[in-house]
């Protein structure tokens, strides 16, 4: 069991403007899944991402990560916690300007005091696989948003954590380069056994998971899921939700 959330509920505000992002939301994440996270706008899909990421705090209710209890983790536990265990992914990269590609990919190694060879050896591994060895040297201004978004999916995975979370990870591409992205985030995902969530707005993102859950006004609404169906069966089951649900999702 890889997330393991019950009866989890974060109202934001104070005194009289009290507004219930997460309403007594309880679910289970495997280990090797892939699942995606879809609802409209204000339905509580970051507000729950940023929880499981330990960047934010439930207000109620329990929280699992690995068997961990983040409620219950000091600050510098969860540093720890985060760079071993957690990887990130953005839909505006989060990339630093000052640092090369490659520095950009093994920062969390480097804060993690990898051996310098073995730092290199994976940084190559990992631009192989995401096809940034031409870029490495670069800085993020001069790349692409496709590249920039891949370098930031190599440095969610460099560590080998045992849980990416995504939010909107391809909001910012072109159909091409999102493509491109949510093929390499499959096969992490299937090759080496990293488990997903991705918040995203968009069915044809949502078709590379496995399972997706629909949210509404801070619940769970609605669950899909694959089932052996090719990923252009599953592109038009979730159209249909969209419809059924009435758009926006
Ligand atoms: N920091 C905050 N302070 C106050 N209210 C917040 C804060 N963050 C989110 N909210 C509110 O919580 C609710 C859920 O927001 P959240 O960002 O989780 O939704 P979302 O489904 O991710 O939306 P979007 O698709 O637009 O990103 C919304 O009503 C939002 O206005």
């Amino acid at each position: 069991m890889i997330v393991q959330a019950r009866n989890v509920s974060k109202t934001y505000g104070s005194n009289g403007h009290l507004n219930k992002a997460l309403d007594n939301i309880t679910m289970t994440i495997l280990e090797g899944e892939f699942v995606g996270l879809m609802g409209p706008s204000g339905a509580g899909k970051t507000s729950l991402l940023n929880i499981f990421s330990t960047i934010d705090t439930a207000s109620s209710g329990e929280i699992k990560i690995m068997g961990k209890d983040i409620n219950a983790m000091k600050e510098a536990e969860l540093a720890n916690f985060r760079r071993h265990e957690l990887g990130f992914v953005f839909q505006d990269y989060h990339l630093l300007d000052t640092l090369s590609v490659k520095d950009n990919i093994v920062l969390p190694l480097a804060l993690s005091g990898v051996p310098v060879h073995e730092i290199e050896k994976r940084a190559q591994e990992i631009a192989h696989k995401l096809d940034l060895v031409d870029v490495l040297s670069q800085f993020p201004y001069q790349i692409s948003g496709g590249q920039k978004q891949r370098a930031a999916v190599a440095r969610a995975m460099i560590a080998k954590p045992r849980l990416v979370l995504a939010d909107e990870p391809t909001g910012a591409l072109d159909s091409k380069a999102a493509t491109d992205v949510l093929e390499r985030l499959q096969t992490l995902n299937q090759t080496d056994r990293a488990t997903i969530l991705l918040v995203t707005h968009d069915a044809y993102a949502a078709s590379f998971c496995q399972r997706i859950i629909f949210m509404k006004d801070g619940r769970f609404d609605q669950e899909l899921d694959r089932r052996g169906r090719s990923r252009v069966e599953f592109f038009h089951v979730i159209l249909d939700m969209l419809a059924t649900l009435g758009g926006n999702a």
